[in-house]
């Protein structure tokens, strides 16, 4: 087996419980769409967010917010809606109403890889790269920020699909500096991990509380751990 070089993590169902992201997260970010959508609807920085999504959509707050509820009912992760709901989600992250329940081993060996120097850590989620990049600054943990762990960021503008190949060769491309043999990509999602392992990465699944229950071919295919610290120092 190569050595591991980067790991790479999905976010929600690996290192924080799907129930942050469908009870507090969007649930949040529902409370605030009438208000945020009322207050910034002309505004400049709000522009880039209303134009992101289809014309027909567009038109109005209402027609707006009923696509975004009805998108949010289907937890579709179409770009513009991941890109709203960060925007959503910034002032709870800033005025603390929002804190990010890491599972308890994330943090602790995140930065055991870090003092090691053995791994970079880089994240990859559908989530938005502002979103990651408020969640992982806002942690239930101390230090709350993590930020500086992290070595860079993907998402599906940046990257592509996670259940595409073509998007880890895309992100290992960014990095020729480390082969593709040589990332770990952890995951709930058996799909993004068998995509993952088709463009080259190591990659395993990630078995948390909460996630959906995976088949019995999924654990005969792949490695499943229950916690990062099996994996160990890299
Ligand atoms: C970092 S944003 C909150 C999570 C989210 O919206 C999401 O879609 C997470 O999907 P993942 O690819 O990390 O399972
Ligand atoms: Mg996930």
């Amino acid at each position: 087996m190569a050595p591991v070089r980067v790991v790479l993590l999905d976010i929600e169902g690996t290192v924080c419980p799907i129930s942050f992201v469908k009870d507090v997260l969007f649930p949040y970010a529902l409370e605030a769409l009438p208000g945020t959508l009322k207050a910034k609807w002309d505004s400049p920085e709000f522009a880039p967010y209303r134009a992101a999504f289809p014309a027909e959509h567009a038109g109005s707050q209402e027609s707006l917010a009923a696509h975004v509820r009805d998108l949010m009912s289907k937890d579709l992760k179409i770009s513009y809606l991941k890109s709203l709901q960060g925007y959503l989600w910034e002032t709870g992250y800033r005025n603390g109403e929002l804190k990010a329940p890491l599972f308890p081993d994330v943090a602790p060996q995140l930065a055991r890889w870090r003092e090691h120097g053995g791994a970079k850590v880089m994240i990859y989620s559908s989530g938005s790269v502002p979103a990651q990049k408020l969640l992982f600054g806002h942690t239930n943990g101390e230090p709350s920020d993590i930020l500086p762990w992290l070595s860079d960021f993907f998402d599906t503008v940046n990257a592509g699909p996670k259940q595409e190949k073509a998007s880890y060769e895309e992100i290992a491309a960014k990095h020729q500096e480390y082969p593709i043999g040589e990332w770990l990509f952890l995951s709930d999602n058996v799909k993004e991990v068998e995509a993952a392992k088709q463009a080259g990465t190591q990659s395993y699944i990630v078995d948390r509380p909460g996630n959906a229950e995976l088949s019995e071919e999924a654990r005969k295919q792949h490695r499943v751990i229950e916690s990062f610290e099996e994996i160990g120092d890299l």
